[in-house]
């Protein structure tokens, strides 16, 4: 039975990156409903995401984020995409459930939180196959966050390199929850958002580097090389971007 509070369209992808439009998440009078694990096919992207897991000893695999930002910043905007951010997606890209990301971290417990950042806290979360992700549940942030999670979701989605941490699905959970308001209880929507994400068990690469600038530019340098391989659509901007990305690369390792 198919999911009716996981939804599977948390907005619809613009067709430009640079150019996102807001839309309703959901038609009004939607009814919420617990959702069905088995409806989801989750486990097929794990296994798919085996190797990347057996890859990620680097200790240049924890740089997840800033690497992300840094080449999203450098890449081309869309073209293309259908009204829907599933179309946006990759196969291997999967819907995870509110109740599977809970099941997971021990609901979200404080012995499972790895980190916290800007957008949200991390989680460990540890699958009954003993398959490891990091659950990154964003901030409740009214106004802006759709639209974040939107820009942060396509990001990740587009970017493929073996030293850049794959994002292995994404919650998007709307909940009708009770609450008083002036002395009644009225209904209201609690939306969850969360990005998962490959686990990488080395931590943040801020700790290998604190105190060590000389180290910090040659890792800069190497991971910004690298880009170079990153299957970005192309575009002439991109080709000249690339080169120059690989320029202060080599010179960075130099
Ligand atoms: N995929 C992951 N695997 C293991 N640990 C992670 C992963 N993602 C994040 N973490 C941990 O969670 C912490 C917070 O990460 P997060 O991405 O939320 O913030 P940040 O990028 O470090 O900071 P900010 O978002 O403020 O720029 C990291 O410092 C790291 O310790």
């Amino acid at each position: 039975c198919p999911d009716a509070s996981q939804d599977p369209n948390p907005q619809p992808a613009s067709s430009r990156r640079r150019h996102l439009h807001r839309a309703p998440l959901s038609s009004p009078g939607t009814t919420r409903r617990p959702h069905s694990p088995a409806s989801c096919s989750y486990q097929s992207a794990f296994a798919k995401e085996e190797k990347s897991y057996q890859d990620a000893h680097s200790p240049l695999f924890p740089c997840i984020n800033h690497c992300r930002r840094l080449a999203a910043f450098f890449s081309p905007p869309a073209v293309s995409r259908k009204n829907n951010s599933m179309d946006y997606a990759s196969s291997e890209t999967t819907v995870m459930p509110l109740d599977l990301l809970r099941e997971i971290t021990n609901d979200f417990s404080e012995e499972r939180r790895i980190g916290s950042g800007s957008y949200g806290k991390v989680y460990l979360g540890v699958h009954q196959h003993g398959k490891r992700i990091a659950v990154k549940i964003l901030y409740d942030m009214p106004g802006i966050d759709d639209e974040q999670f939107q820009n942060e979701f396509n990001n990740l989605t587009r970017l493929r390199h073996q030293n850049i941490v794959r994002l292995v699905g994404y919650c998007h959970n709307i909940q009708e929850i009770q609450v008083e308001y002036k002395g009644k209880l009225v209904l209201a929507e609690k939306t969850h958002r969360a990005l998962c994400l490959e686990y990488m068990s080395n931590g943040s690469l801020d700790k290998y580097l604190s105190g060590n600038e000389d180290v910090f530019l040659v890792l800069v340098g190497i991971l910004i090389y690298h880009f170079k391989n990153l299957e970005l659509e192309n575009s002439p901007n991109l080709v000249l971007q690339m080169s120059v990305i690989d320029m202060i690369g080599r010179q960075a390792m130099e």
